[in-house]
């Protein structure tokens, strides 16, 4: 039976979570005081995982068609997408305090602090009935990988990593025309520095761990997504 949500998420950069209750999906909100990744303790789990939750990271370089992807697996395999990005963009354009903060960061291609974009996954990962995520373009970062692992206490099940050529995320990104603030030959070459000396430790971690799937995103969208499904095709037997 799915329990409605009491928890209720402060807007602090320290990630106050002020009542115990659980989400409908069975992601269970704790009492957690803590503030940097670094000082999270075992009390201040987030949620214990609903023994069903699926969780997969979505990886890539800026333009490398992780978003288009995760439209498709949307439709085929029926998880709910979490962009970190989307996510972080709606906050830029509400009232909220980090407006700004978000703005600037964006705009330079540098990485939001991990308490401000894990607070806002969790908003996401206990609405709704969903348990199977994907969550794209988290995390960026060893910061953001640790902040979320210390906040639930859980990994992703898989972990998928759109590989693509420089030049070819350059291209797809410059023609992409929805109105992005970082769309923009400055603003691209500085993420595509950030996305080499900050996402690619985060990529290299889950190839260790044995949890990556890199796809080749180069080719047609259905191209790619053909290997997508194999993947899913393949880890559905394990999950
Ligand atoms: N396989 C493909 N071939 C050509 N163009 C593609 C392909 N996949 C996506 N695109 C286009 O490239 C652009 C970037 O794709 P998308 O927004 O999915 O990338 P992303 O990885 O989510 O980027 P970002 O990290 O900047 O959000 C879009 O305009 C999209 O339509
Ligand atoms: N974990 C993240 C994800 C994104 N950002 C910031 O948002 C920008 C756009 O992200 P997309 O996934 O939509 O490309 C990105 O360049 C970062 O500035 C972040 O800080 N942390
Ligand atoms: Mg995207």
């Amino acid at each position: 039976m799915l329990r409605r949500a009491t928890a209720t998420l402060k807007s602090t950069l320290s990630l106050h979570i002020t009542k115990e209750g659980s989400g409908h999906n069975g992601y269970r909100f704790h009492r957690f005081t803590s503030g940097s990744p670094s000082q999270f303790q075992e009390k201040d789990r987030v949620c214990p995982k609903h023994k069903d939750t699926i969780i997969a990271f979505v990886l890539g370089g800026p333009g490398s068609g992780k978003g288009t992807q995760c439209e498709k697996i949307v439709e085929t395999f029926g998880f709910k997408h979490l962009s970190a990005g989307d996510l972080l963009r709606k906050e830029m354009v509400s009232d909220s305090e980090y407006g700004s903060m978000i703005l600037d960061t964006i705009k330079e291609g540098r990485i939001v602090p991990s308490a401000v974009t894990v607070k806002l996954i969790l908003r996401e990962l206990a609405s709704g009935d969903s348990h199977k995520f994907l969550i794209d373009g988290f995390p960026r970062s060893e910061e953001n990988r640790i902040a979320f692992e210390r906040i639930t206490g859980s990994e992703p099940n898989f972990v998928l990593f759109f590989d693509c050529p420089e030049e070819e995320m350059v291209k797809r990104v410059l023609s992409r025309n929805q109105g992005r603030i970082d769309d923009n030959i400055d603003t691209m070459k500085k993420r595509l520095k950030i996305f080499e000396a900050l996402n690619l430790p985060v990529v290299d971690y889950y190839a260790k761990k044995g949890k990556l799937h890199k796809i080749n995103a180069v080719g047609t969208e259905d191209e790619v997504f053909e290997q997508v499904r194999r993947v899913f095709a393949q880890v559905s037997t394990v999950t």
